[in-house]
This record gives structure tokens, C-alpha cells and sequence, in this order.
């Protein structure tokens, strides 16, 4: 079984090419694939398929409104083993993974997900680097609520960019502050507001056209990077200063991504990294059955 192993902003990923949609991803096997030590390590997979074979696999109950069924699709899956609906650091890493393995030639094309179409700009793809800009669609505002830690209260902005988001904004919560939260526990949120769960980001008020982001993700933990989870940071930010269109540099403990809404929709844009290629010993993947 071939993979690669990617990163966008080292949000992490195994990419698992299967374009015949032979590979059974059962929670157990996308756990033990993702554990750091019993496994590659990693916090989700990515599988790559077209929308049509996963259909026909009856992995998609029914392709998402907007997608073919000869477009590429993003099987997401968290490292937990649950899937999501969107990831954008994954869309990024899974476009550059196309077109550096020469799956795809176009360098504009859409990505499915179960959010529905993502188009994606290639503007760099190396065997190693890439750059790729995502349409993220639109955002969403869910009204107010909050999280805490440790007993910390902290409110925020619900925010749906395809899969649920809480982004709490501080006036005080200064670079140091948001360095100093322990996020090795999952933050409490409000389950009646969030019923499937949410990813929970912890952002510093918009300065100098930027802001500091940390992440608690449903289905994996901290992680040092959240695609979706910048956007909604950046939608938030602007919020708290008054303003709903905008571009935002977020920066995260893995680097730092550029986000632009315009009129509630938004674009996400940042680099890739292909790291590793491989084989995974189907002795290993047949003893996690
Ligand atoms: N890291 C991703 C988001 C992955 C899904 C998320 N954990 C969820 O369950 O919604 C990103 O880059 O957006």
C-alpha cells in the first residue's frame, strides 16, 4: 500500500492514493495509522480518490451538491478515526500531492469534500514545497458561545466554514497569555449549541493586519495547525474590529497562512510540504482487521 506523508503549516497528514477505493479505512486502522508510535504518525489521512469510486464504494452515500463524479475527492478522516466534513490544510497538501505525483496536470481544478467543491489554485508544486491557494466557501456565523479551560471561561463566535467552529477572540489575550494555555486537555464547550462537536481556536485581536491562533480539533487534540480553524479565526478577528471582509495573516505554532473573506466568502492560501513516500507492509495493515 503506497503513501506519502504531507504537512500543511505541520498540520500532518498520511495521503493514502487509492483510486480504486480498495483500502478499508475502519476507525481502529486510520487510529493506528495516525498513533506516533505504534503508526506513521500523523494527525489524519487523506485518501485520494475520485468522487465517483467513492460513490460506487459506497464510502459517499451521494456525491455533495457541485462536485462530478470525475472530479478528485478528499476522504478526510481524523486521527481518532471519525471523518470530517472539511480540511483545509489537507486540501492544500492533497492538491500539491496531484500535481508533484502527476495525477493531475491541470494546475486550477477542484477538490471535493463532504463540505462540497473546493477549487484550488496551484501556484507552486515541487517535489517537496508547494503554494496553493483553496476557495473555503462560504462562512457562516452561529451566534455565541464559549469554551473554557481550566476552569477560564472564554466566548467566541460560532463558525461553520463546512465543519463547526468555536473562535474566541480576547481584548487581553497577548502572544504570551495564548502561549501559556494548556491545551493538553480538550477544552469544555456548550454540546447543545455544538451537537457532532467542534474545533475550538483560542486568537489574539487583529494587529498589524494579523493574528496568533491556537487550536484544539475535534477527533485529533491540539494541533499545530487548522486550515478551516484560521479561517474562522480570521472571521472572527474582523468581527471584533468592527469589520466582516478583510485579508488576515494567522499565525500558528506550525508557521502561518493568509486568509481573505470577501462578502462572507473566503480563501485560504499556503504552502505544502511532501516529505515522505513509502510503502505500509500489508502484513502490519491486515493484522489491525
Ligand atoms: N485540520 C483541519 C481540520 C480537520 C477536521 C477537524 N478536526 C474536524 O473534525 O472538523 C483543517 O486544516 O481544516
Amino acid at each position: 500500500m503506497d503513501f506519502s506523508k504531507g504537512h500543511g503549516t505541520q498540520n500532518d497528514f498520511v495521503v493514502l492514493p487509492d483510486l480504486d477505493v480498495a483500502i478499508d479505512l475502519a476507525p481502529a486502522r486510520v487510529t493506528a495509522l495516525c498513533d506516533r508510535r505504534q503508526g506513521l504518525g500523523a494527525d489524519g489521512i487523506l485518501r485520494v480518490a475520485r468522487a465517483g469510486a467513492l460513490a460506487d464504494a459506497g464510502v459517499l452515500t451521494e456525491i455533495p451538491t457541485g462536485i462530478a463524479a470525475d472530479d478528485w475527492f478528499m476522504d478526510y478522516r481524523n486521527g481518532d478515526g471519525s471523518i470530517a466534513e472539511m480540511c483545509g490544510n489537507g486540501v492544500r497538501v492533497f492538491a500539491h500531492y496531484l500535481t508533484a505525483s502527476g495525477l493531475e496536470n491541470r494546475r486550477e481544478f477542484v477538490v471535493g469534500s463532504r463540505a462540497g467543491a473546493r477549487p484550488v489554485v496551484v501556484h507552486a508544486t515541487g517535489a517537496t514545497a508547494g503554494d496553493v491557494t483553496v476557495g473555503m466557501g462560504t462562512v457562516t456565523e452561529l451566534g455565541t458561545s464559549s469554551a473554557s479551560i481550566e476552569g477560564r471561561a472564554f466566548t467566541g463566535m460560532g463558525i461553520d466554514v463546512g465543519n463547526p467552529h468555536l473562535a474566541c477572540v480576547e481584548k487581553d489575550l497577548h502572544a504570551e497569555q495564548l502561549a501559556a494555555l494548556d491545551l493538553s486537555i480538550a477544552p469544555a464547550f456548550d454540546p447543545a449549541f455544538f451537537p457532532h462537536g467542534v474545533n475550538v481556536e483560542f486568537v489574539t485581536p487583529l494587529e498589524d493586519g494579523g493574528v496568533s491562533m491556537r487550536v484544539y480539533e475535534r477527533g485529533v487534540g491540539e494541533t499545530r495547525s487548522c486550515g478551516t480553524g484560521t479561517v474562522a479565526a480570521a472571521a472572527a478577528a474582523l468581527r471584533h474590529d468592527g469589520r466582516s471582509d478583510g485579508t488576515v495573516t494567522v499565525k500558528v505554532l506550525g508557521g502561518a497562512v493568509q486568509v481573505a473573506i470577501d462578502k462572507g466568502v473566503a480563501e485560504l492560501r499556503g504552502p505544502s510540504v511532501l516529505l515522505a513516500a513509502g510503502s505500509i507492509s500489508d502484513d502490519w495493515w491486515r493484522s489491525l482487521a
